[in-house]
């Protein structure tokens, strides 16, 4: 069996006086995509949140390739993508102007590279307009252009299905699989009625969690 990319180790996190996981352990294997259910307010957010980094009122351990993450920060950030539950862009931008700045600090990307990841989230013609002149579901496309053009192998995508209609859906559960054929893991939050085959199920709910496989 492969060594899992992402080990959580007795996770525990409480919001106000509230417990929303106690002794939360998975492993997030390459190949593998895995859907972080449960109710609202059960901590869907705040695990990935957690995840990425961008939340410390937790306690526990986090491994990245066998290794905790506490000791290796630089070498995880470069290998994990986090996209919110808010598409993240800038209304004045246009998407290519977005797409370079979601791309700053990674890999430097020529706008022909750009451009095309936005033209396979079907926006093409759209590329030099202001982001405040889209749609929703389009505002949201310019963000998951960012997909289209990452090399890191773990994605952490918090309902990213949001706004986007069932072709967009489709596409975007094909680049779910796509990431796991590769070899990468992807963990995702959604309200979407998401069921890829061989999916994994990560349950939060009323302070207990479970793993199914
Ligand atoms: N910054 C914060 N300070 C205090 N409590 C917070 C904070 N962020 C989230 N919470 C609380 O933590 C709980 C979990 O929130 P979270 O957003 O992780 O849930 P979720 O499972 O993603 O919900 P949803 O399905 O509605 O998106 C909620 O009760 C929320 O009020």
């Amino acid at each position: 069996m492969s060594e899992p990319l992402l080990q959580a180790v007795n996770l525990h996190c409480e919001r106000d006086t509230r417990t929303l996981f106690r002794q939360l352990s998975f492993s997030i294997l390459p190949g593998t995509v895995t859907r972080v259910e449960g109710p609202n307010g059960s901590g869907k957010t705040t695990l990935l949140r957690m995840l990425a980094g961008l939340n410390d009122a937790w306690a526990g351990e986090l491994r990245w390739c066998g290794a905790p993450i506490a000791s290796q920060r630089e070498e995880f950030l470069r290998n994990m993508l986090y996209l919110g539950h808010r598409p993240g862009i800038k209304p004045l931008l246009t998407p290519l102007e977005n797409l370079r700045a979601l791309m700053a600090g990674r890999r430097p990307s020529p706008d022909a590279v750009l451009r095309q990841a936005l033209q396979g989230t079907g926006l093409a013609g759209f590329e030099d307009v202001p982001c405040r002149n889209l749609s929703a579901g389009q505002q949201r496309r310019v963000a998951l252009a960012r997909l289209l053009i990452a090399d890191e192998p773990l994605w952490l995508l918090d309902e990213v299905f949001t706004a986007i209609d069932a072709e967009g859906v489709k596409a975007l559960e094909a680049l779910l699989q796509q990431r796991a054929a590769e070899g990468g893991a992807v963990m995702v939050t959604t309200h979407h009625d998401l069921a890829l085959p061989g999916m994994h199920r990560l349950t939060l709910g009323a302070g207990e969690a479970s793993d199914e496989r």
